[in-house]
This record gives structure tokens, sequence and C-alpha cells, in this order.
């Protein structure tokens, strides 16, 4: 086993981090460059590993895909293959092969993809043979509550078809704010796109995109850890500047800043970034994560550690990510003193502490998922804790340790390997 040790600092935090920049930015800005034949100058793409697997697999031939764990490398690329006409397969790791694709690859059939699943119906590998844009509708209903890289993928290669599209979102829809990254992002590009919220319907015109330069920001999902570590720091006069943060962002989970302030933190943005300073907490938090899943973990640990009573609804999506993420949390609250309990099935929970007294340093099993490795790290704020599998966070977040060292002592854990092992 691989494992790092944290130890809390001694005094107050000062720090400036450089953050990693956005993966789901990245990712959409290097779809939409590939749909202009690679005419755009993209600036500040992300050095996560989702990013860097698109970009891979965007200059490959090869007639496999293999997208590892990254949720939008598949879904963005399936539909990007698709609509180019080419043949490829696609593949991931084992459970990329459990988390579900049916919903897009049933709206790309009905568009003229040709798409046959190689082993479980629903779900990857999956082989794309072509594509036929006579043969296509262009009026479509998609479910909203499954996830949302399904309406991304297709938004972004609609203005690619003869008649453009029309999605019609049925059911509730979640993490609504990507779907408004990506519309963005293709207005940025010239497309045509008019979206009605109120009848949850988009339409996007048949117009090819205008290539030229984008700055991708940094990555919010990522400065939620660092909000973490400002609310969890103990020194009333710790300060953490974040840069290349933006109030006003395309990325939905900017929501940290709302959400952290009743957890204690106050946010003050400047020309370069965001300056986080401590302020009083409040003793209980609901949140609705439905449109902000990725920031769950952060505060749900968060919240433990410093004992305020969190109520959640919205993250039922957290079951189909990485790993269950609700499944993950459950297990790993408990090492350090704390429950996520399903209050109404499916619908809320509520994480609290417990009277047991946990064993320290915490030892978290990080189940293939960054963000169980970041969201536990800031507990480091106030007790030393091991993180098993460290390098996980290299899927969004390649230099969070190096970052994390600037503040705390992070040192790798040997294990003795017995023989046989
Ligand atoms: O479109 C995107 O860039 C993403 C959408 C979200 O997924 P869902 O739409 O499946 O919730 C989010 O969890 C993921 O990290 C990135
Ligand atoms: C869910 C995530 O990513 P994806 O779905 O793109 O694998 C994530 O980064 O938390």
């Amino acid at each position: 086993m691989n494992a790092v040790k944290l130890t809390p600092p001694t005094g107050s935090v000062r720090a400036t981090i450089p953050l990693a920049s956005s993966k789901s930015e990245s990712n959409r800005a290097l779809i939409i460059d590939a749909l202009t034949d690679f005419q755009c100058t993209l600036q500040n793409l992300s050095t996560a590993r989702d990013t860097q697997t698109m970009i891979r697999l965007l200059k490959s031939s090869d007639a496999t895909a293999d997208v590892l764990d990254a949720g939008t490398t598949m879904r963005f690329l399936t539909a990007y293959f698709a609509v180019t006409g080419q043949s490829k397969k696609m593949t991931g790791t084992p459970r990329m092969c459990e988390r579900p694709i049916g919903i897009l690859v049933d709206a790309l059939r009905k568009l003229g993809a040709d798409i046959t699943y190689l082993n479980n119906e629903g779900y990857p590998p999956l082989q794309i043979n072509g594509f036929t844009k006579t043969a296509g509708t262009d009026r479509i209903s998609i479910r909203g509550d499954v996830s949302s890289q399904y309406i991304s993928a297709l938004l972004m290669i609609a203005p690619t078809l003869p008649n453009g599209l029309t999605l019609e979102l049925t059911g509730s829809i979640g993490s609504r704010p990507y779907i408004e990254m990506t519309l963005e992002q293709m207005i940025y590009f010239g497309a045509h796109v008019t979206a009605d919220w109120e009848a949850n319907t988009i339409t996007v015109s048949a117009k090819a995109y205008t290539p030229g330069p984008y700055t991708i920001e940094s990555d919010w999902s990522g400065a939620s850890y660092w909000y973490s570590v400002a609310a969890l720091a103990e020194d009333e006069a710790s300060k953490i500047e974040l840069l290349g943060l933006k109030e006003k962002s395309l990325q939905g989970d900017s929501a940290i800043v709302d959400i952290m302030r009743p957890l204690g933190v106050d946010s003050t943005f400047t020309d370069t970034g965001v300056k986080l300073t401590k302020r009083p907490t409040e003793p209980s938090l609901s949140w609705d994560f439905t449109h902000c899943p990725d920031l769950a973990q952060t505060v749900a640990v968060c919240a433990a550690i410093k004992g305020v009573t969190l109520t959640l609804t919205g993250i039922e999506s957290l079951k189909i990510k990485e790993t269950d993420r609700v499944a993950a949390l459950q297990a790993e609250l408990q090492k350090i003193g704390a429950e996520l309990v399903e209050v109404e099935p499916n619908h809320q929970y509520v994480v609290r502490r417990l009277e047991t007294v946990p064993t320290i340093p915490a030892t978290i099993e990080t189940y293939d998922d960054h963000r169980m490795a970041m969201a536990f790290a800031p507990v480091a704020m106030q007790q030393s804790i091991i993180i098993e599998e460290p390098g996980v966070v290299a899927k969004s977040y390649p230099s969070f340790w190096d970052d994390m060292a600037r503040i705390l002592s992070v040192e790798d854990v040997v294990e003795s390997t017995e023989i046989g092992d």
C-alpha cells in the first residue's frame, strides 16, 4: 500500500496556492477546438489526467480509445467520434465500465450514430462505427437526472448536425451549471444557442464554431479543499490566497464561497484570485448539492470535523461517480468520529459527530476517487491523518500534495513488504 501521512501545521497558515485549472472547462474547449479542426489557441489547459487523456485521444489514430476513469472524456469523446464518423472502441477502467452511458448512446443513435455495446447493454465498452447525418432527427428528449455530461456531449456536437438540435430535458435536472458552462463556451466560440429553462428546452442552430483564443480558469472544485483547510485552521489569523479564480465563474462549484461562509470562511476577490480569511462558524448547515455534486465530500468532511450538523440533499448522483461516494463517505467518516445517516431514503442525509473517540491518525481509504483523498486531507489542519493511494489526485489536481506541502508536513508512509507480496 502507498500512503501519505499529514501532520498539522504549527501556528497560523499563510499561503498562496496556484491551483490546477478546470478539467471541465478544458475538456469542453478541447472538443470545440477539435470541431474547428484544431484552429483554436487554448491557454492554461488543465494538467489533470482527465484532460491529458482527452488531448492524447483526440490526437490518436488508434482503433481503441481508453479514457481510464475520466467521465467527461468518455461521454464527450463518444459524441465527438460518432459525429465525426470515426470507428472507435471506447473503453476505460473497470469502474468506468460500471458508469452508465445508455442515455447518451440512445440519443446519438436517434441522431444517426451506429454504436454497439461490447459487453453490457448501457455501459462501456462500446464500439462506434460512424454516423449517417441525414438519418437523424433534430429534436430529442433526454433525461436530465442521471448525468449532465450526456447533455453537454450532445450540445457540443449539435452545431455540426445538418439541422442543429433541440433537446427537451425531462425529469429533474442535476448539475445544471455544467450544462450552462457548456452553452457559455459554445457561445464564446460562435454557436447560436437558445435555452428556455422554464420549458427545459435548449435549441442549437447548425452553424460552424468560430475558432479563437481561450483561457481556462482555475478549478473551483479544487479550490474547495483550500476552503476546507481555511475552515479547519485553528489559528484565527490564518489566510490563504487562491490564484486564478473569478467571482463570476462558468463553474457552478464557485458555490463553495456561499457554502463555506457558515462553516467559517470569508472570501475576498482580488485581481489575481480570492483571499480566504476566518469568520465565526454556525452550528448547523443545510445544502442541496444537486447542482454542485463534486463539493459534497469536501463539505461533509469539513462539517464532520467542525462538529457542524450538516443536512445534505441532492447527492443521489454521487453513487455513480468514481466510486459510490455515499458508501465511501459512510465508511470513512466513521474513522474520524462522524457518521453520514440516510434520513429520507435516497433524498436526505445528515452528517453528525459520534460519541466515540476515534483513533488518531485515522487511515483513510480512497476507493480510486481523487475527491476522497482531497476531501479528507484538510482534516490534517487539526489532527494527523494517513491517506491511502494518494496518487489518485492526478485525475483532477496532480500538484495537490505539493500544494499541501506548502502548509503542512506531507510524508510518504513506507509499508514493509512481506515476502510473497
Ligand atoms: O460536465 C462536467 O464537466 C462534469 C459534470 C458533473 O457530472 P454529472 O453531470 O454526471 O453530475 C461533475 O460531477 C463532473 O465532475 C464534471
Ligand atoms: C465525477 C467526476 O468526474 P467525471 O464524472 O468526469 O469522471 C469528478 O471529477 O468528481
